[in-house]
């Protein structure tokens, strides 16, 4: 990916337009498959400055792609009177520096933090152990393997990284599902039990928690299933995921 800046200048009696102009210019821009995302934004202290911010798949896409496309003449339509307008118009390339902010709580600290998923955990395999379909799966498991397995829950959720640290990572968790051969009825079952234990332990049940904890476990569980399979070439090396909210983050009232 590849992020080009254009910062312009504008007369301000050509502001409402430039807006205006660039609401237009969004269209072709929203469709257009070389495009991540963008953002006009103006400047406070000296309202002439605006800034669009461009998110690209890459460069070339960009200027190869982008440029010749239908919908480049149709943005570049509405934007050409502003073309004069222009001090600066470059692609910067991303650095290893960057990361939400605070101001939205990690779903590991709104479950509860570890000891919530300590909770979720214990309750759970409780009952898969007595489960006919996916018991017989855990019956040699580690006495502390409800543990573990909250160590990993929590690291995915935005919590510490105890099981990168200390466990042995993602190699250490796909080794434990190699070869198990796991049935779509199994993994299926395995997240009806585990939506079951959130229940019973109190996991927050708000819509925007649990529809993204849902999405990870049904991620998590298909990989797994995936992984499990004789014939299965899994990646053995990877970083633990991180999953956060997606598209709906906590409603923290008005
Ligand atoms: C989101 C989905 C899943 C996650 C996050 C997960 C996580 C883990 C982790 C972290 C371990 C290793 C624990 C350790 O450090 O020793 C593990 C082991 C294991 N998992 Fe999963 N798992 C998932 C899905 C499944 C499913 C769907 C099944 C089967 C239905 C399954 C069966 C097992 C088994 C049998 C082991 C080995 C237990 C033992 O030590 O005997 N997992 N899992």
């Amino acid at each position: 990916m590849i992020v080009e800046y254009i910062r312009y200048r504008v007369p301000a009696e050509r502001c409402d337009d430039f807006e205006a102009a660039y609401a237009r210019a969004a269209v072709p821009l929203a469709t257009a498959p070389q495009c991540v995302e963008y953002e006009l934004t103006r400047c406070v202290d000296e309202p002439e400055s605006y800034i669009l911010r461009i998110v690209w798949t890459s460069a070339d896409d960009h200027l190869t792609g982008f440029r010749n496309s239908d919908n480049f003449t149709a943005f570049f339509a509405e934007i050409r009177p502003y073309v004069e307008q222009i001090e600066e118009m470059r692609h910067y390339r991303r650095t290893a520096v960057v990361g939400p902010g605070g101001s939205v709580p990690t779903m590991y600290d709104w479950a509860g933090g570890t000891e919530a998923f300590e909770r979720l955990t214990e309750v759970f395999y409780r009952e898969v152990l007595k489960d006919e379909l996916v018991g017989p799966l855990f019956a040699h498991m580690d006495p502390d393997h409800p543990k573990y397995v909250a160590m990993w829950l929590s690291e995915v959720f935005g919590g510490p990284t105890r099981y990168t640290d200390g466990r042995g990572g993602y190699h250490h968790m796909l080794s434990k599902h190699l070869g198990r051969a796991i049935t779509e009825r199994q993994r299926r079952r395995w997240v009806e039990l585990l939506l079951d234990a959130a229940d019973e332990v109190e996991l927050p049940h708000d819509p925007e928690f649990r529809a993204a904890f849902l999405g990870y476990i049904e991620w998590g569980t298909r990989i797994a299933l995936a992984n499990s399979q004789p014939d299965a070439h899994p990646i053995q090396q990877a970083p633990v995921p991180h999953w956060g909210w997606g598209v709906a983050p906590p409603y923290v009232g008005a």
